[in-house]
């Protein structure tokens, strides 16, 4: 097996690549030649996979390389190099005309951040003779320079880390920032004390921020390292990739004449999570996606079957969409059909049978997942944020699934979300590289827990792996999550390497995808939240408000509605930790109503049944009496003594 692979953050070179590669190269270059029956390189592998992941953001001054001199078809560009022992480090310098050997690193320690710090001096030594364009400036800023800018308007921020003579933070924040725009960074002295006094920094490292319009001030971060500099910065309204493929990304802007055609822009916090997302997508998914399939059976319906037990078991929605889910479940349940034509499905989906309090609404309202033009966020967004607040669910509410045949599986939320990404997410290329993600580590995961960060790691993989491509939203920039700000204390630093505290991390997630952070804002329910009313009367609580301009097309066929259909909001009992998301319409463990052949019934049908029931024992009884009567007069009649 290859010690490294195309999923890792490290240029695999050949012997037909590494030539062309190196020569006039505009970076600079580190490679690692090692052979894969080593054993030290194979203990290695993950220090160099977790480097090349920490110097990312570096490659437009210095790539990360590898190549495999074991491999048959490289013994002769090794002995080229004259590489004898494995593994041997190179630097490359940039903008080499001629083949070259290059510098090897003899040192023994290898830590990463003895490693990174190398490769600066070895970028901050080349910028002096040839760096290429992209090549930041490492030097120190001096006083002048900086508080000539201060006060100043300017069309980007500027940011200053003060630092000590031996410290590498600046320069690494420099380096990490390189590839965006929409700010600057430098770097400054502990030992300019005139500057020092002036921006009244009393420790080192500190940033200090000069926003465009002129303001500044000391950065105000959980923890004065790397990790957090960098991540603040990159946050930055307005601070964007620089390979960002579509050039000029938009402006955040807000109002509907910000997004042309799109709805008016959704204020939202980044830190809760929007049931309009999730409905959105379960829209999505029921109406749209699936609805390109006639008919399901064999694998697929197997999948879906699974898909619609675990949805109907654990999510956290509305009572109405919750009843929707579980009759689905039951309806599949009881018809043990081989094959299912679509068209069922949808009508079910649709509520032709007029089930009531049955509901789940058929408008897009994308809120945490807004992209800030068609065909970014949305959709996906949504899908991951299901399946998240799905593993979430699981690990807190561990009897949800029994009965279903799925409970003894830690990881049946996780190979659920497999199997329909694999035959149903309509983006191919994302079904296979989940897939690969899937086949490799998830046989790995043996708890509920771990399955919650299993989930959270594999889409930070993909967050990594999409950076800077189409698929991101400028103003959404794929970065490693939960970002500093919204869990400090994910975050640590070991051997000057960013690594996350796992225990921490998975408290954040639970917190984050449970239900009580479940936002019902801008939901097309106003028992919370009263929409803007132009002055006409509000409508009454607790009533799904059905869109003016299509009153009939929340059910099928011909059946007319009023405007409003009453619902039955959750107000049941809520336990533990989940009693914050009472108020949030949000459903925690409700199993509304009663059902019956898969069919619901709600209080209003249980009490006609009740009523008819009496009726027809009166009705009964009475029937019983007269006939009674009538009979006795009969028998007196024709017994008459005299006959
Ligand atoms: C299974 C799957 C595979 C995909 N593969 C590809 C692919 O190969 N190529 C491609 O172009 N697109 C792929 N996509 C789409 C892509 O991942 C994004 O969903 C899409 O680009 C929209 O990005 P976004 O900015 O809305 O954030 P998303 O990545 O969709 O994230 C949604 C929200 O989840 C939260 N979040 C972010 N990271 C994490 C995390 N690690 N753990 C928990 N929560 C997090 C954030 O609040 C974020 O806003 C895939 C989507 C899915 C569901």
């Amino acid at each position: 097996t290859r010690l490294y692979s195309e999923e890792d953050l490290v240029v695999i070179l050949t012997s037909s690549t590494i030539k062309q590669s190196l020569l006039n190269s505009s970076t600079a270059w580190l490679v690692q030649f090692y052979s894969s029956w080593c054993g030290h390189c194979i203990q290695y592998s993950p220090t160099w996979k977790a480097l090349g992941g920490d110097v990312k953001d570096w490659e437009q001054a210095m790539r990360i390389g590898v190549l495999d001199c074991a491999q048959e078809n490289n013994f002769d560009i090794c002995k080229d190099f004259g590489v004898h022992f494995y593994p041997t480090f190179r630097y490359f310098k940039a903008r080499n005309p001629a083949f070259d050997v290059g510098q090897t690193y003899r040192g023994t320690d290898r830590e990463p951040q003895t490693v990174r710090q190398l490769m600066i001096n070895f970028i901050q030594n080349q910028t002096k003779q040839e760096c290429p364009a992209t090549c930041p400036g490492l030097e120190p800023s001096s006083s002048k320079n900086i508080l000539s800018l201060i006060g100043q308007k300017s069309s980007q921020y500027t940011a200053i880390i003060v630092e000590n003579e031996d410290s590498y933070v600046g320069r690494e924040v420099i380096l990490d920032l390189m590839t965006y725009r929409g700010l600057t960074v430098k770097r400054a002295l502990s030992s300019d004390k005139l500057l020092v006094e002036k921006l009244g920094v009393k420790s080192f490292p500190s940033a200090y921020l000069l926003h465009p319009n002129g303001t500044h001030g000391i950065l105000d971060v959980q923890k004065r390292l790397r990790f957090f500099f960098s991540s603040f910065l990159k946050l930055l309204p307005g601070v964007y990739r620089k390979n960002f493929s579509g050039a000029t990304p938009e402006p955040l802007l807000k109002g509907p004449q910000g997004f042309g055609n799109l709805d008016a822009w959704k204020d939202f916090e980044k830190s809760k999570v929007y049931m309009a997302d999730l409905e959105s997508g379960l829209h999505y998914l029921l109406r749209v996606e699936l609805a390109t399939h006639q008919t399901l059976v064999g694998e697929e319906l197997s999948t879906f079957k699974d898909f619609v037990t675990v949805v109907a078991k654990l999510f956290p929605g509305r009572q109405s969409v919750v009843k929707l889910l579980e009759t689905l479940l039951e309806w599949l349940v009881s018809l043990p059909l081989k094959k299912i034509p679509y068209d069922a499905i949808l009508d079910l989906v649709n509520n032709k049978m007029r089930i009531s309090e049955m509901f789940l609404s058929d408008q897009l309202q994308w809120v945490g997942c807004q992209g800030t033009r068609v065909g970014l966020r949305g959709y996906p967004c949504s899908m991951w944020t299901l399946f998240h607040v799905l593993t979430v669910q699981a690990a807190r509410r561990p009897d949800a699934l029994a009965n279903t045949g799925l409970e003894e599986n830690p990881k049946a939320v996780l190979q659920t979300m497999r199997r329909y990404i694999v035959n149903f997410f309509g983006c191919q290329e994302c079904g296979k590289h989940f897939e690969e993600m899937a086949a490799e580590s998830l046989p790995q995961v043996k708890s509920l827990d771990e399955a919650v960060l299993w989930l959270w790691r594999k889409h930070n993989q993909v967050n990594r792996r999409l950076a800077g491509t189409m698929s991101e939203d400028p103003n959404f920039p794929k970065t490693q999550w939960p970002s500093p700000d919204l869990c400090p204390t994910c975050h640590e630093e070991q051997d000057g390497i960013h690594v996350w505290n796992d225990d921490k991390v998975l408290v954040f997630l639970k917190q984050h995808y449970g239900a009580a952070n479940i936002s019902p804002k801008h939901l097309r329910s106003n028992h919370l939240e009263a929409p803007a009313t132009n002055g006409a009367p509000k409508p009454k609580p607790e009533m799904l408000v059905v869109p003016e301009d299509k009153p009939n097309e929340l059910l099928p066929g011909n059946t007319v509605v009023s405007k409003s259909l009453p619902l039955n909001a959750n107000r049941a009992k809520l336990s533990g930790v989940e009693r914050a998301g009472q108020d949030t319409g949000v459903h925690s463990d409700i199993r509304p109503g009663v059902t019956f052949l898969g069919l619901g019934f709600s209080s209003v049908d249980m009490s006609l049944c009740v009523v008819l029931y009496a009726f027809s024992c009166v009705f009964l009884m009475f029937m019983f009496f007269f006939f009674r009567v009538r009979s006795k007069r009969w028998k007196v009649r024709y017994n008459r003594p005299y006959v």
